[in-house]
């Protein structure tokens, strides 16, 4: 079974408007409501790429149960740990020109909750997959992605901020920073491909299998031992960024699961990231087939 992972779910509340006017007044064109949270954003792309999986996390208060309630008309299936507080509201105001998120506080998760996932987390087997996502709640140990790495025997896949990523990696399948997260790993400025292939390769020294690095309109690269491959993005309007990466994560395991070869594995991640990106919600499984002729990927022997 496929388990996402995502200890700091948000409700997503997407603002659309013409120009943000700071100290004024500014009224919505249009308004989302979502679950959000990056663990269960890839769950929404495999269900719609007909990928059956289980959602884990921690939720609570009315917007857990938004959560909640969103993923079961979805279809999707999810075994939430149910704690005290009310899970954030995330506020993501897109304008013409930016996008500007206000990302709300998580509550503090009793021991006793971290307990119950760690103990769920160790009975994983190893036909399963295990998809760590997105922030550490504050009062939570900075590398429980590694503690949770080490009592499972799934392969597991992580997602999470720049910051957290060096203490978190454990022989993972797959890590998927975005460009900005590579930096702040590294706190560097990275202006050219070539430093992309250098800090990727860093993981794969230390036994992340795959590193897929996500950079907006420039494209996406995939490091393996030996192998670099880049993609282009394909032609499309863009709307927003929101779920685009855990797109990419989504796609990335139907091309594990399918057995793809490298290249196709880079196409099919780059086609779900991008019609999320171009669309108002997690893309469904046909816009991503749209998609799938228009990329291109190229492989490149750096001079490391
Ligand atoms: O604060 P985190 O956990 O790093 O990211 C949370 C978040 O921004 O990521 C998703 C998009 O990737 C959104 O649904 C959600 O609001």
């Amino acid at each position: 079974m496929i388990y996402t992972l995502t200890l700091n779910p948000a409700l997503d509340y997407d603002i659309y408007l013409d120009k943000l006017a700071e100290n004024d007044l500014n009224l919505s064109k249009n308004v989302k409501f979502r679950a959000g949270g990056k663990g269960i954003n890839v769950s929404i792309m495999l269900k719609n790429l007909k990928k059956e999986n289980i959602a884990l996390g921690f939720v609570s208060g009315f917007t857990g149960d938004y959560i909640i309630n969103y993923l079961n008309n979805l279809g999707i299936k999810n075994d939430f740990i149910k704690t005290n507080g009310i899970t954030r509201i995330n506020v993501k105001i897109n304008d013409t020109y930016n996008e500007t998120e206000i990302s709300g506080i998580s509550p503090n998760i009793d021991e006793k909750y971290i307990e119950k996932l760690k103990s769920f987390i160790s009975g994983l087997s190893d036909n399963d997959i295990l998809i760590l996502s997105g922030s550490i709640p504050d009062n939570i140990e900075k590398n429980i992605y590694y503690t949770l790495s080490k009592l499972t025997k799934a392969k597991v896949i992580l997602d999470t901020r720049g910051n957290l990523l060096k203490d978190n990696i454990c022989n993972n399948i797959l890590i998927k920073p975005n460009i900005k997260e590579l930096e702040i790993a590294f706190n560097t400025k990275i202006i050219s491909d070539i430093e992309v292939y250098k800090y990727a390769s860093y993981f794969i020294e230390k036994g992340v299998e795959n590193v897929l690095v996500s950079m907006g309109n420039k494209g996406a690269i995939l490091v393996k031992k030996g192998k670099y491959l880049k993609a282009n993005i394909p032609c499309g309007k863009y709307i927003n960024s929101i779920g685009s990466g855990d797109s990419m994560v989504a796609g990335f395991i139907y091309s594990y699961l399918e057995n793809l070869n490298d290249v196709d594995t880079l196409k099919m991640s780059v086609a779900c990231g991008s019609a999320s990106a171009y669309s108002y919600e997690i893309a469904d499984f046909n816009s991503v087939k749209k998609l799938i002729d228009d990329i291109n990927i190229i492989e490149v022997k750096p001079n490391l």
